[in-house]
């Protein structure tokens, strides 16, 4: 089986998955091209990286939900299988109506590049299983379009089914209830707005971001 790693444009954090990935956690990773119209039979997971996918323009994500991998990217999450998009990746799968909402400019305007704390709210998921339950953990985030907006019915819902899986201990973009990360109601599908790839070592500061492609290997995939 393989981890997909797509390709758009403009991404930018599509090494630092595979690195993560591949040296890992010794996984067997390859990347397909945004061109392309069909994922590997064997595809355990896909991820999409962060970025900057077609120049941000319009809207971060707005483009890329035509691109014709997407089509295959909706049949593959549709059979319950690990889709996990990060950054410009949750970007992307929120335009593409795999995840509820959508994400705004920052409420500042500016692009926030820091370390962030988090708490992880729900650890009964493929992706946090390795997480304690309500973990303080640190994770980089680096977005202009990272404010999480949903209306009042979507986030009742999102809590009724423990779709929320990473907050905010500080808000720092405006998002709706300190909202980091999401999951789909059926739970195979997460976005995500810090950086796990970016917190997979301890040379880069923390370690803190591998618990989340552990509990993926954990899963089975
Ligand atoms: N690192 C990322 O993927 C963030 C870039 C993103 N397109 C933005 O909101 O600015």
């Amino acid at each position: 089986m393989e981890y997909v790693i797509i390709q758009f444009p403009g991404s930018n954090c599509d090494e630092d998955l595979y690195y993560v990935l591949s040296e890992q956690l010794h996984l067997p990773v390859v990347f397909i091209d945004y061109r392309q119209t069909e994922l590997p039979i064997e595809t355990a997971a896909v991820l999409i990286p962060g970025g900057f996918s077609y120049g941000d323009y319009l809207r971060a994500g707005a483009i890329a939900r035509f691109a014709p991998i997407m089509t295959a990217i909706k049949t593959f999450a549709a059979t319950g299988r690990p889709v996990i998009g990060i950054c410009n990746g949750f970007q992307i799968l929120t335009e593409a109506g795999l995840l509820p909402g959508a994400l705004r400019h920052n409420d500042s305007l500016d692009f926030i590049c820091r370390s962030q704390n988090l708490i992880v709210e729900n650890t009964d998921t493929r992706f946090t299983s390795q997480y304690k339950q309500n973990a303080n953990i640190t994770l980089p985030i680096a977005h202009g379009e990272g404010n999480y907006y949903c209306d009042e019915k979507t986030l009742a819902q999102l809590r009724a089914h423990h779709q929320i899986i990473f907050t905010y201990q500080k808000n720092p973009n405006g998002s709706v209830a300190n909202i980091a990360g999401i999951v789909n109601q059926r739970g195979n599908v997460l976005g995500m707005m810090p950086h796990p790839e970016r917190a997979s070592e301890a040379i880069l500061g923390s370690t803190d971001g591998l618990k989340l492609f552990e509990s993926l290997q954990q899963s089975g995939c």
